[in-house]
């Protein structure tokens, strides 16, 4: 069977067909020339699904086949959108989108040709192929059993295993993705097994039954391998490295050996794959061609992902350096100021029309943890609204002074301090904190404060005392005049909590009391966005996880440190040690995943690359050398 061979006259005829993209390096014309199964292992910013694009484009235009085609699969509907709608722009791209080839993700070409067909084939109908909608059914019908209700009450986790029922293998085992399901011979297992089939015969699944099914079929019916690769002489993978090995095995059994395949993907940059199997993985083959050169960024933000990169040929940028990258260094009592900071110094860099032009970004590993570290463990550090409890109250402000406004004025208009008093506990933990106080070092917010104390055995009257002191005072601390008093008062309740050798002045001085260094106002602090106003100019800046922002290309972008858990480490506190060459790069499992995610984080912007660490975890030696490769650092 011929396959058509792109040749050096395609890549000329590129140059038109894509004229606002480049593909002239040797990197790229290797892989738009190559021909035979190949893995192909290339840089945040080098453009992958860019390049499979024009490459198919090419394809298209030589499709001898009338009933062959060319299988596409990525893994997000994204993705697949991007690479449709790029096809979509001429009359021979848009070839690609109808039969005989196939543009999709691995789960729709799964259910496309193997697990709906097996269904049908068994008389089950599909209502449903959706994990939420089956964990909210198989809760529902979990709690309407005795047994099973009872021990989800005395369990937490059984909940979870319950919602995440599927099947597993061609033998369709019953497994959970939310934990291990307890023996066979046990009171609930009959019970779970039971919900599962229940739900099955009604048709409600959860995606991963899709390939339990799909290795059923092909088990019963061998010879469709056959079928499946007569059809698909040449298949694409994108986003190659979230696949996990349930997808990669199934795909190999099909394909391997018998079709084309070349596999797209970036090793370094996979945080998002499930962990069963992922000792696995194939990809990148030793083979792989790489892309090395990205086109998002220049060379200094290059050389800050290269430093934090844990396989393959270095990361280089292409594009010119726009801005020095930014190391905003925080001690821990001002964690809150670091977003606003950065949105302050992108609206000192950047005119109004690229902020218009480009997305501004602040991005954690963490969501949420329990680490009993000093902040910058997560999102919710720098960011309380995006802690869970924060989110009925979107607008609480967060540093001192604006908690004890807000609780005095709330107060005030609700005539009780029972919504207040948790505000000005928090305002009075940052005290403690930047005080350095012994007797908190192990409370980690302010819920814990009263409890951990009457634990220690400290006497607490104190400080409830003055609690209900700032409040009863209805004062509106947002007025200068009125705060004058405060820190005497507090010195006053608090003396017994802080350190023997603290005096009024010192206390005075704290940090915490000063005054905002810069007029940034904080407008409203959204559950998930940051807007900072600045001379009458402003920036929205959108917070979340990396994961969350995979795949994104940035102006400018603000990455946090945060806390492992089990790893036991900050990612950024070792990060740096490795990017200034103090140390090797990690070994361990679980900080190599960290390092996985500040690589994602780091490659998104085009323009301005700033990252935000505790002080207390960058040595001065460290800050030094980052100096020396031409980073700034800010003190905060
Ligand atoms: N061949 C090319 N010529 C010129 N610009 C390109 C080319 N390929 C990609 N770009 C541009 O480079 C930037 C990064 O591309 P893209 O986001 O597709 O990269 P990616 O490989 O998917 O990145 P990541 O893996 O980080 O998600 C985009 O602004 C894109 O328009």
């Amino acid at each position: 069977m011929t396959l058509p061979v792109i040749t050096q006259e395609d890549l000329d005829a590129l140059a038109t067909l894509a004229a606002d993209l480049q593909f002239a390096d040797a990197e790229r014309r290797a892989v738009l020339l190559e021909g035979n199964s190949r893995d192909i292992n290339a840089a945040p910013g080098s453009g992958k699904t860019t390049i499979l694009a024009a490459k198919l484009l090419l394809l298209s235009r030589k499709w001898p086949h009338a009933r062959r085609g060319i299988c596409v699969l990525s893994h997000t509907n994204i993705a697949r959108d991007e690479i449709r709608q790029r096809l979509a722009r001429s009359s021979e791209g848009a070839r690609l989108l109808s039969y005989p080839h196939f543009i999709g993700t691995i789960h729709a070409f799964v259910n496309q040709f193997l697990a709906l067909p097996y269904l049908r084939s068994v008389g089950i109908g599909v209502d449903v192929i959706d994990d939420d909608a089956f964990a909210q059914r198989a809760l529902r019908k979990a709690k309407a059993n005795g047994s099973l209700r009872y021990s989800m009450e005395q369990n937490q986790g059984v909940a979870s295993k319950v919602a995440g029922l599927i099947y597993q293998g061609p033998d369709l085992q019953l497994a959970s993705e939310g934990g291990s399901l307890p023996k066979p011979t046990s009171k609930t297992y009959p019970v779970m097994s039971e919900i599962k089939e229940e739900l099955a015969q009604q048709g409600v699944f959860r995606y991963a039954d899709m390939f339990a099914y799909a290795e059923r079929l092909l088990r019963h019916h061998p010879s469709l391998i056959d079928r499946l690769t007569l059809r698909f002489p040449c298949v694409f993978m994108d986003e190659m490295q979230d696949t996990s090995w349930q997808q990669e095995q199934l795909l190999q059994q099909i394909f391997a050996g018998r079709s084309i395949v070349q596999r797209y993907g970036d090793v370094n940059q996979r945080i998002l794959t499930q962990d069963n199997g992922a000792e696995f993985l194939t990809f990148p083959q030793p083979t792989a061609l790489p892309i090395s050169v990205s086109k998002r960024f220049g060379p200094q933000i290059a050389s800050a992902v290269a430093g934090v990169q844990l396989a393959g040929t270095p990361v280089t940028g292409e594009r010119a350096d726009v801005r020095a990258p930014l190391l905003i260094l925080y001690a821990t009592e001002r964690v809150e100021h670091v977003i606003p900071t950065f949105g302050r110094r992108v609206l000192e860099l950047f005119e109004d029309a690229e902020l218009r032009d480009g997305l501004v970004k602040a991005m954690c590993t963490r969501k949420q943890g329990d680490a009993k570290a000093s902040p910058g463990r997560h999102l919710g550090d720098y960011w309380p609204a995006s802690a869970g409890d924060a989110a009925n109250d979107s607008n609480r402000p967060e540093r001192f002074w604006a908690l004890l406004s807000h609780a005095s004025a709330t107060a005030r208009s609700k005539g009780t301090f029972a919504n207040s008093a948790m505000e000005v506990r928090r305002a009075i933990l940052l005290v403690l904190r930047s005080a350095r106080a012994p007797a908190i070092a192990d409370v980690r917010d302010a819920p814990q404060l009263i409890r951990q104390l009457l634990h220690a055995e400290h006497d607490v009257m104190p400080l409830r005392r003055l609690v209900r002191e700032l409040l009863i005072r209805k004062a509106d601390y947002s007025r200068p005049a009125e705060r004058g008093a405060v820190p005497a008062l507090v010195f006053q309740y608090l003396q017994p909590l802080l350190p023997p050798t603290m005096r009024l002045d010192a206390f005075s001085q704290l940090e915490v009391f000063a005054e905002p260094a810069y007029s940034v106002e904080i407008q409203g602090t959204e559950q998930y966005q940051c807007t900072v106003v600045h001379e009458q100019r402003q920036v929205t800046i959108p917070i979340g996880t990396v994961a969350s922002m995979k795949g994104e290309t940035h102006l400018a972008t603000l990455v946090l440190e945060s806390h492992g858990g089990n790893s036991q480490r900050f990612d950024l506190e070792e990060a740096l040690k490795v990017l200034v060459g103090q140390s090797a790069p990690p070994t361990q499992k679980l900080l190599m995943g960290q390092f996985r995610n500040l690589y994602v984080a780091m490659s998104r912007p085009t323009s301005f690359l700033c990252i935000g660490a505790n002080v207390d975890r960058v040595s001065a030696q460290s800050q030094d050398l980052l100096r020396a490769k031409g980073w700034n650092i800010e003190h905060l």
